[in-house]
């Protein structure tokens, strides 16, 4: 079972995500007698509880992998992926490599005919991580670099539709990736910084070598609870409010509790006697901050025009007569 196709039943030698709740789930390699102990003790076929067996996927594979580094989770990966215009058959630089979490969504996005130049220049890191693409059967599709890319570059020309970078100092890099997009085509690029003072550098970089449509942002989550509320008018509500404060209650609820009135309420609770309403609630402030994205765009030179001969009414008669006289 690796990330690059699916299959219907799993075998020795298969990863496989363990998935015990929302927030405990862990990967494995099956073996032939491997044994798999949670909290709960070993797990066996006893029939009390279960657990789920899942097909690696690159979302699950960045709730489960191995931190080697700070690595991108979904959010910042679907806004990038988006953003630098990924599809099937792209060719894509990333550095560093990191942990390879946002190698793998990559890989999936471009497969089967593109290709992601990854570079690294942690050894061990970019070791593990290289045995890991191979694992997962990307060997084929990642080629990862041990490379210094701000230091030496990343010795492409010609060649990529994208490049995103995950670097300390993005800057040193904008040049040698200037070089390393199809010269003929638009090309986009993006730096993941967590400080301003890097996306100002990133940004004068980007500037000076003639990148265009430079733009920030920044990637917040906020979760929504849907829950439904009573559909009242204004003047109902007034009336309520008004009863309510008469009975020094604050809700209609407590007053009819008050007054002894049995509700009839449905299976959620809520009152059948009123229409409810969905609405969105956000319980919780938006997530904190990650990084910033800085996004711009490479554009092919403009082509020196080539001379045209010069076409007027006199030359199409001439040409005209010309082909007269042959026929
Ligand atoms: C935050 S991690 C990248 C995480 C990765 N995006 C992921 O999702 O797993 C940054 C990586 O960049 C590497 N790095 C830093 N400077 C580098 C350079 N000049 N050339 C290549 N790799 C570099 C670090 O060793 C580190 O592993």
């Amino acid at each position: 079972m690796s990330f690059s196709g699916w299959k219907k039943y799993i075998e020795v030698g298969d990863l496989v995500i363990v998935y015990m709740t929302k927030d405990n789930m862990t990967p494995i390699v099956i073996t032939e007698d491997g044994d798999l102990n949670n909290r709960f003790g070993m797990i066996s076929n006893n029939y009390k509880g279960f657990i789920y067996l899942l097909h690696p996927t690159p979302e699950l594979w960045t709730l489960v992998l191995p931190h080697r580094t700070q690595i991108l989770y979904i959010a910042d990966i679907s806004f990038i992926t988006t953003y630098l215009d990924m599809k099937p058959g792209a060719r894509v630089i990333e550095s560093g490599t990191g942990s390879g979490s946002f190698s793998h969504s990559i890989a999936r996005t471009i497969a089967p005919t593109g290709k992601l130049f990854s570079f690294e220049y942690h050894l061990e890191r970019a070791t593990l991580a290289k045995q890991e693409f191979q694992d997962h059967g990307l060997g084929d599709m990642i080629q990862l670099e041990h490379r210094d890319v701000c230091k030496n570059g990343f010795g492409l020309v010609d060649t990529v539709n994208a490049v995103f970078l995950d670097l300390p100092a993005p800057w040193e890099a904008i040049e040698s990736a200037k070089a390393a997009f199809k010269q003929h085509r638009t090309g986009k690029i993006c730096t993941f910084s967590p400080c301003i003072e890097q996306v100002a550098r990133t940004v004068t970089a980007l500037n000076d070598h003639e990148f265009v449509e430079i733009t920030m942002y920044e990637c917040l989550i906020r979760s929504h609870g849907v829950i439904p509320l009573h559909k009242i008018d204004f003047s109902e509500a007034l009336e309520e409010a008004k009863l309510n404060a008469l009975a020094g209650v604050t809700n209609t609820r407590k007053r009819k509790l008050l007054e002894g009135v049995e509700e009839e309420t449905d299976a959620d609770g809520l009152s059948t006697a009123v229409e409810t309403l969905l609405v969105s609630k956000t319980p919780e402030e938006a997530r904190g901050h990650t990084s910033y994205l800085t996004f711009a765009t490479f554009l092919p030179a403009i082509q020196e025009s080539v001379e045209m001969p010069l076409v007027t009414k006199e030359t199409v008669v001439e040409v005209i007569k010309e082909v007269e006289a042959t026929k």
